[in-house]
């Protein structure tokens, strides 16, 4: 049974518990405090402001979905992905901070862990560290704030501005369905890891990632080759130390790599990608090809799926992954025509997929997407309809299972 911390008092129940307020800073919403009371009435009053423990039904809980990579690795292209699955647009909070970092759709909120930095850009400048370093990070609200969301208490959360640098006045988070937390360090608190119910690694290798990152940086925001590099080099001790472990802790992990059928290819366009999932996680059954289980090497180009040079080859079977079983999927080349995806996915399982083909009409939806014809669009699309089966077997599971007793 959930347990949520209330900062105000003028109500109990006989589920509820009470201390002395220690942590004011929490920043817990005070509108939803107030509806959190009323629901929870009012066999006795107190009327001494106090810290209120009360359990929250875990029914009402919302399922958190962890999603780390470095910046400029596709979080936002797969976040688009993921909210689509759910049918809905994700839109920023309506008439807050235009320069907020939260995504919000009907069944979705995408909070960004950049709200966490404890240190603006000035700050980090003085104190000569890194985003990406733990002390520029303030993982005691992060875990205060997502725990208090996931026990169904609203928030009001940071605001790190990426047009200015600062920290701006907090926004107001209402707990969703589902809470997805986005960004550097998802997995890097133990307490904030111990709240997800899945977690996802994009794991970009340095030559793509610096193939997008010029990309977007030169053609979208003017900077210089030699700034992107300087950028990239600044940053890769302190994402080695802190970013690139969490792959370790993920569920499922997108690997992106250089094709190996171009020999020494260095132009990065074709790409290796691997879907690699962790046997054994509640609720995710990881997709497989033809057989589960077996090793598979497989070419699919020929009289069903168009291939210009070159060409697509899949692979799959089971591995070890930071000593845990894995099975991984592999995709290396690129679709040539999206609509002839379907004959790849009618030869997968597990997909989760509500109907056949919603894959490849998912892909179709969004060929526009950056890594539509190839792997990391086709990838994170399967991992988005695997989140939205392991949220529906989590509330299948609590609408069957027994109530709880509450814990004071
Ligand atoms: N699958 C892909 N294939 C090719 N390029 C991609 C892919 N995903 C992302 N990119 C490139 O990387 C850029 C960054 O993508 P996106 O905005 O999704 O990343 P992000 O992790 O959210 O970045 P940031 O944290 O910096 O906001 C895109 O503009 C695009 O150029
Ligand atoms: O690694 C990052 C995550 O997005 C950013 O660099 C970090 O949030 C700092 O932002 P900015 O560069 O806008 O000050």
């Amino acid at each position: 049974m959930a347990v949520c911390t209330v900062y105000t008092a003028q109500s109990l129940n006989s589920s509820c518990s009470i201390s002395t307020p220690s942590k004011s800073h929490l920043g817990f919403h005070q509108k939803q405090v107030i509806f959190f009371t009323k629901r929870s009435t009012n066999k006795s009053r107190n009327t001494t402001n106090h810290v209120i423990t009360c359990s929250a039904s875990d029914a009402e809980k919302t399922v958190v979905i962890g999603l780390a990579a470095d910046s400029g690795c596709g979080k936002s292209t797969f976040m688009r992905r993921l909210t689509s699955v759910f049918g809905g647009a994700a839109e920023p909070p309506k008439g807050g901070n235009p320069d907020s970092n939260t995504l919000i759709s009907d069944m979705t909120t995408v909070i960004c862990l950049d709200d966490y930095h404890s240190l603006d850009r000035t700050g980090r400048k003085e104190k000569g560290v890194t985003a990406l370093d733990p002390r520029a990070n303030d993982f005691d609200l992060m875990y205060e704030q997502v725990k208090a969301i996931k026990d169904g208490v609203a928030v009001d959360k940071p605001i790190y501005n990426h047009v200015s640098g600062l920290l701006d006045p907090p926004e107001v988070i209402k707990p969703p369905k589902i809470l997805v937390i986005e960004g550097l360090h998802p997995m890097y608190d133990e307490r904030v890891r111990d709240l997800l119910d899945f977690s996802i690694y994009l794991d970009i290798s340095n030559e793509v990632k610096f193939a997008w990152k010029i990309q977007r940086d030169m053609a979208e925001r003017g900077h210089s080759l030699e700034s992107i590099k300087a950028s990239i080099e600044a940053r890769k001790p302190d994402f080695d130390a802190y970013i690139d472990p969490q792959k370790q802790y993920a569920d499922a992990v997108i690997e992106v790599l250089p094709t190996q059928l171009i020999p020494d290819d260095n132009e990065g366009k074709v790409l290796r990608v691997r879907l690699i999932m962790k046997e054994g996680v509640k609720n995710f059954n990881p997709v497989y090809l033809f057989d589960e289980g077996s090793t598979i090497s497989w070419i699919p180009c020929g009289r069903k799926l168009t291939c210009s040079y070159p060409g697509i080859k899949f692979t799959y079977g089971p591995d070890t992954y930071f000593g845990n079983e894995v099975s991984v999927l592999e995709m290396d080349g690129q679709f040539d025509r999206l609509d002839e995806l379907i004959y790849v996915e009618s030869h997968l399982s597990n997909l989760s997929s509500k109907f056949y083909g919603e894959v490849t009409q998912q892909m179709l939806k969004h060929a526009d997407f950056p890594g539509s014809n190839n792997g990391t669009g086709f990838f994170q699309t399967i991992v988005g309809l695997k989140i939205r089966d392991l949220y529906e077997q989590i509330v299948a599971s609590r609408a069957g299972a027994p109530v709880t007793a509450a814990k004071a």
